[in-house]
């Protein structure tokens, strides 16, 4: 809008323009009264996401001002609804005195509240980190799809700053491990897989030079030098547009943001983003919170707790030292059960310490934040007793939980027992704090009893026995008097109202003492704010160690739920072994486990030796639970936590891997068959020798032929160059064949028995390839109806027929598919029989010459 149609708007909606111009891609509060108001787009906009009535009003410029309103007092619903849609909020607040000014009360903008730095208790979700995450392009004119980004992401509420460097295509599996509620993007960068709602900034805000200077400055460092981050350009970029976003949107100090973290991917074993969803480690496949991994395992007692377990299982790790500290924190724990019921307990009463440390920063900490966190500091020397010491990872935590009597007492002093929920209306500050609030207070507590003796004392002067002193918010404090008295009321009353059947006077007595009882409350509540801000100030230079203390509850929280699920779940320590592979005993699905009367357990031997297992048995048999249930026990044991099985011995995992399952990407304009095979794709491109990869039923999605063609490829190609450690279930029989070709593929079956009617399926995993596949029974369990059972019966008969006259199942498809691998490069026959070590270096060159020649 340009100026001049400004100013033919009435004032206050220039005022409205002029704040609206700054935020234009936010939604604006703007306090009138007792409402927040959004007028024009905004307001139809609310009023379709919040359903609430969109009116019009007078005219602005002409025309007649569309708006919609939701009240001051329960606006914090509201703003949780938009920030779920991925709206931000920003809200002007009338900061001028409506009764002195001219023209419109004067408004600011109090505060910006956006989906990713929300830190308001009753705004977030207590059971998952709130994030918001930066992306920031490398250099034009690299290919595209093969870029790097640099990307940084931050949990305001606990001061966590972290980035990296990626290439844009595991760009989707980042964004899908952090789980950002906001990502902060140049206009012009094309990407997929945000899972929330995309701000975009204008590109300049990107820029590398003015990144470090921000960042140092933030940091109170003299250069980045110190955090380990001067190899990642883009990053920094990142972590720069990131630090000015939250400095603008939050206009405060961010005291507790101190330092950034490079996280390397080798720290972690990789998940890409299917795998993610089709483990279900804390959201169902349907987007549900259960039954997960997450749901099964997490019995913590605080929100903290919940998290960091969240945290742990998307971040499973590479080593073993921290690995094999938490998993020994359990045993002890586990041991200790008494302790660890103790531990729980005593948590039940803890606060959310790391949020409200966050907001003790943030200079937006509410009175029953600072009730909660002395409540909380008074349990830590009872915590840390209760802790067993293990001289490891228990004796740290236990050090770290350390009391921090002054901060307790001060919190002690400072805070009533129970404050009320919002400084406004007082009762916050302690009796005893502070000489003037409790001078204050006595004023206007003692007015009661003044009022009385003042009512006695009127009453006898005046003779008027029905005399009356009182108060009330619209006149101050009146003496009424009956209509018919009010002729003998002394000199000295003032007339302040006439009502029908009495007068109310005031006295110059009394009128004084209105004017110190109603300005000592002011200056009260005045004086309990200056008090509440003054603590906060106190505590902010503390946040850091409040921040390691939350850390070392929700770790403690997470150990002693882990001890109690190994008692309950019956789990137990895996061990990590040197070399590759994984070997479980006695293995469990923990979340079918919790939905079937009788799990059966399984084993699985996975070795350079026997590297692929070739998985054939009925539908229903148990096919995919045991996939999954490896894929689990293994991602547990790379947490660090227990696992559902008798015994696990876990080598180094470099990834997981996953293609299970068929959905449709019918938004990203994929079929099913072309989803399957661009997992699988990535899986062929990514896989390496140490990664455990979960493939079902591969090629179903096609033709019988094409299908089995590429599963068959798909088989040998892992089995031979990628060499993962690989679980292929499939139902096309043909290639239990392969085992025959190679020794270290295994095949194993799951089995069905047919009691009369009935299929009794055994969800036992034997060696050897399954039998039938029962296809047909499944069916009629499933409730075909019978006519098509029988049907099919006749059919499948024909077809077997047909088949054996060329010879057996195995044979069509070795008819069907000529080995079409190409011969051995004549390259590869030379460097086999060469021998290094007898060569001179003239003669090695000589014959690299000769190898390329050959090219
Ligand atoms: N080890 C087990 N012990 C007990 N019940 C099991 C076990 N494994 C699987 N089940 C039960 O069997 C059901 C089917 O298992 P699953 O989905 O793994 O079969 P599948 O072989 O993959 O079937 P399909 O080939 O049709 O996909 C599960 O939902 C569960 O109720």
């Amino acid at each position: 809008m340009g100026k001049e149609d400004l100013y033919t708007h009435t004032p206050m909606m220039q005022q409205y323009l002029g704040i609206k111009a700054q935020h234009p891609d936010m939604l604006l509060f703007y306090r009138m009264g007792d409402f927040y108001e959004l007028f024009f787009e905004d307001a139809e906009k609310a009023a379709r996401l919040l359903n609430i009535t969109l009116t019009t009003r007078g005219a602005s410029a002409g025309s007649p001002i569309k708006m919609a309103g939701v009240p001051y007092h329960s606006a914090e619903q509201y703003l949780a609804r938009l920030l779920k849609l991925g709206e931000s909020v920003v809200i002007a607040e009338q900061v001028g005195d409506p009764a002195t000014s001219k023209g419109p009360v004067d408004r600011q903008v109090a505060r910006i509240v956006t989906p990713g730095t929300l830190t308001d208790s009753g705004l977030l979700d207590e059971t998952r980190d709130t994030l918001i995450l930066a992306i920031a392009p490398g250099m034009v004119n690299t290919a595209p799809g093969n870029e790097t980004v640099g990307v940084a992401w931050l949990n305001l509420a606990a001061g966590r700053f972290q980035v990296t460097q990626v290439n844009t295509a595991t760009l989707p599996a980042l964004l899908a491990r952090v789980r950002p509620a906001e990502v902060l993007a140049p206009d012009d960068f094309a990407f997929d897989g945000a899972p929330c709602a995309v701000r975009r900034l204008a590109p300049w805000q990107f820029d590398p030079g003015g990144a470090q200077t921000r960042l140092a400055q933030q940091f109170g460092s003299r250069d980045l030098a110190g955090f380990g981050v001067a190899d990642l350009p883009l990053a920094i970029a990142a972590a720069g547009a990131l630090l000015d976003y939250i400095q603008t949107t939050q206009r405060t100090a961010l005291p507790h943001i101190q330092a950034i973290h490079a996280e390397r991917d080798s720290d972690f074993v990789q998940l890409d983003a299917a795998t993610r969803r089709n483990l279900e480690l804390t959201e169902t496949l349907r987007g549900e919170a259960a039954p997960t991994l997450l749901s099964v395992l997490d019995t913590t007692a605080t929100g903290m707790g919940t998290r960091l377990l969240r945290h742990w299982l998307h971040h499973p790790l590479r080593d073993r030292t921290v690995l094999t500290r938490r998993r020994d924190a359990i045993g002890v724990l586990a041991e200790a059960s008494d302790a660890a019921a103790a531990i729980n307990r005593l948590l039940k009463s803890c606060a959310d310490v790391e949020r409200i440390s966050g907001r003790i920063a943030l200079k937006n900490a509410r009175p029953r934040d600072l009730s909660g966190l002395r409540d909380t500091l008074a349990l830590l020397p009872g915590l840390a007793a209760a802790l067993p010491d293990d001289r490891a990872r228990l004796a740290d935590l236990q050090a770290a939980l350390a009391a921090r009597p002054d901060l307790h007492e001060l919190l002690a002093s400072a805070i009533q027992p129970e404050p009320a929920s919002v400084l406004r209306e007082g009762g916050v500050i302690a009796d005893g704090y502070d000489a003037d609030l409790d001078e204050l207070r006595a004023l206007t507590r003692d007015a009661g009893a003044f009022l009385l003796e003042l009512e006695t004392r009127e009453r006898a002067r005046s003779g008027i026995g029905t005399l009356k002193v009182e108060y009330n918010k619209v006149h101050g404090f009146y003496i009424e008097v009956s209509r018919a008295q009010s002729e003998n009321v002394p000199d000295d009353y003032r007339r302040r109202q006439t009502l029908k059947n009495a007068e109310r006077y005031i006295t110059p007595e009394l009128k004084a003492f209105e004017d110190k009882a109603l300005s000592a409350r002011d200056r009260a509540l005045a004086r309990e704010k200056a008090l509440f801000d003054a603590l906060l100030d106190t505590l902010t230079p503390h946040v850091q160690d409040l921040l390691a203390i939350a850390a070392a509850l929700a770790e403690t929280d997470v150990l002693a739920s882990q001890a109690e699920r190994a008692g309950t779940l019956r789990l137990n320590p895996p061990e990590y072994d040197e070399e590759p592979g994984i070997v479980v005993c006695g293995g469990r699905h923990p979340v079918v486990e919790a939905q079937v009367t009788h799990f059966i357990a399984n084993d699985v031997s996975l070795t350079r030796s026997r590297q692929m297992l070739l998985i054939t048995g009925p539908n229903m048999g148990g096919k995919s639970t045991y996939m999954r249930q490896v894929a689990l026990i293994t991602l547990l044991a790379c947490c660090g936590l227990w696992v559902p099985a008798s015994a696990a011995k876990i080598g180094d995992v470099d990834q997981i891997f996953t293609r299970i399952g068929a959905s449709d990407d019918l938004a990203g304009g994929r079929s099913t068959f072309m989803v399957e095979m661009t997992e699988t794709a990535h899986i062929l491109h990514n896989a390496s020798a140490n990664s455990l990869v979960l493939l079902d039923e591969i090629g179903r999605g096609t033709s019988t032929f094409d299908g089995l063609a590429l599963a068959w490829a798909v088989a040998r190609h892992l089995v031979t160059a990628t060499r993962a450690f690989t679980l292929f279930a499939t139902h096309y029989f043909e290639l239990t064949q392969l085992a025959q070709e190679f020794r270290q593929l295994v095949n194993v079956h799951l089995d069905a028995k047919e009691h009369g009617a009935d299929l009794v399926f055994l969800h036992a995993v034997e060696e050897g390839p399954a039998s039938q596949s029962y296809g047909i029974q499944v069916a009629r369990l499933a409730g075909v109806p019978t006519p098509v059972i029988h049907a099919a019966r006749r059919h499948l008969r024909e077809l077997e027929d047909a088949q054996l006259q060329p010879g057996p199942q195995g044979d069509l498809f070795a008819a069907h598919l000529p080995n079409d691998e190409p011969p051995p490069h004549p390259a590869l026959d030379q460097l086999r029989e060469l021998d290094p070590d007898t060569l001179t270096p003239k003669a090695a060159l000589d014959m690299l010459y000769a190898l390329k020649a050959h090219l």
